[in-house]
């Protein structure tokens, strides 16, 4: 499952273990995006940041992991470089790409959209207040993509970002340690944030 993760909540952790327990995965991977190039118009986090709250909520499951291969490759990030390189590191995999209904639909803006659909299986989860439209679906090989719906969880990581600048709270929407994970290195607030790197 690739994403910014800024922060990552409990909506990405409930699509990923449904889409787990649907095709009965072997193990899910988060992959925190490096420097998204469709969110180049906003201020992302450190990379550093997002992989080490990516790794706190996914701690307790053991079918998680969490990938470096898109924070550690330079440049933009491109979903077809982060599949590339998971191939030649899991040859024998069958690798599936979880995304939500939005990033699903915007899939066709995607560099090398053709390719991409003959290294994963592309899994698209229901989200509220994005709808997969008629349109977009036919213009996607059928049987390289799944449409799971999931229990709807209308978080974001723009609400989660806006409550903590605002002073309102976070906790149930993102795990307890990235509730904390945030307050100690002051994210999202006026006041200057730490930079790890
Ligand atoms: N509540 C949710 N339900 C289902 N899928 C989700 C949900 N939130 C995010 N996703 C999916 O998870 C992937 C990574 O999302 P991302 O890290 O961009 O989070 P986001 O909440 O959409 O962030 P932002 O609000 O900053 O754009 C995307 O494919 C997105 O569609
Ligand atoms: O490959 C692309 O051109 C591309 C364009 C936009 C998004 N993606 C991927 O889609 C995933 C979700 O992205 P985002 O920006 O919604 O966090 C993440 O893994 C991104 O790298 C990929």
């Amino acid at each position: 499952m690739g994403g910014t993760f800024d922060p990552i909540h409990h909506g990405h952790l409930v699509a990923a273990s449904e889409v787990q327990s649907w095709f009965d995965l072997d193990e899910v991977v988060f992959v925190p995006t490096g420097r998204p190039w469709q969110k180049a118009d906003r201020e992302v986090s450190p990379a550093e940041h997002r992989y080490l709250m990516t790794v706190i909520a996914t701690a307790a499951n053991p079918r998680f992991e969490v990938s470096r291969v898109d924070i550690d490759r330079d440049g933009l990030t491109y979903t077809i470089d982060t599949l590339r390189e998971l191939a030649a590191a899991m040859p024998d995999a069958d690798l599936y790409f979880i995304t939500g209904a939005d990033a699903m639909a915007a899939i066709l803006t995607w560099r090398d959209h053709d390719e991409l659909f003959e290294l994963a299986h592309f899994v698209g989860c229901t989200r509220p207040g994005h709808e997969m439209d008629e349109q977009t679906l036919a213009g996607l090989p059928a049987e390289r993509i799944t449409l799971v719906e999931i229990p709807a969880l209308a978080i974001s990581s723009t609400d989660c970002r806006g409550r903590v600048a605002s002073g309102e709270p976070v906790w149930y929407l993102v795990p307890d340690g990235v509730v904390q994970y945030i307050a100690k290195h002051r994210l999202y607030s006026a006041s200057d944030s730490e930079d790890p790197s």
